[in-house]
């Protein structure tokens, strides 16, 4: 049964907790690995905020989740965000605004994997947690 299909994260960094069944799969040059959960540890996976804010030092991970066991599967991710009430733009590298033409309001295309808008979330949430059953 699918978790979820193949997404970046549209965040900072997601910090994920899995139980003991396996599923989550990361996606490298065209293959697919699984991300065997390991007792006492926890995934930090990039997301595609990140990516943007290094300019492509710190690649976002393509990830999916297939729950190839017969237990319920159970994961708790914590997308990390910022505030999205706040000015990122000045993250950005100066010459990197120009060429985007950034500014404030305005939303951003982020490569082709995705977008990811700036300013424009109402509430200020700074972490968002998730408890995902499969
Ligand atoms: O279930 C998992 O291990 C990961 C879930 C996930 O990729 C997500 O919530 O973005
Ligand atoms: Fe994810």
């Amino acid at each position: 049964m699918w978790g979820s299909s193949p997404h970046f994260d549209n965040c900072l960094m997601t910090i994920l907790k899995q139980d003991k069944a396996d599923g989550l799969e990361i996606e490298y040059k065209g293959d697919w690995y699984p991300v065997k959960p390991m007792e006492d540890c926890i995934v930090v996976n990039i997301g595609t905020l990140m990516e943007h804010l290094s300019d492509g030092n710190a690649k976002a991970v393509y990830h999916r989740v297939k729950n190839t066991d017969d237990r319920l599967r159970c994961a708790w991710p914590v997308f990390l965000a910022p505030n999205l009430n706040r000015d990122m733009t000045q993250m950005i590298d100066l010459k990197r605004r120009v060429k985007l033409k950034i500014n404030t309001a305005k939303a951003l295309r982020f490569h082709k994997r995705g977008w990811y808008k700036f300013n424009t979330f109402e509430k200020s949430e700074t972490a968002i947690f998730a408890k995902i059953i499969v």
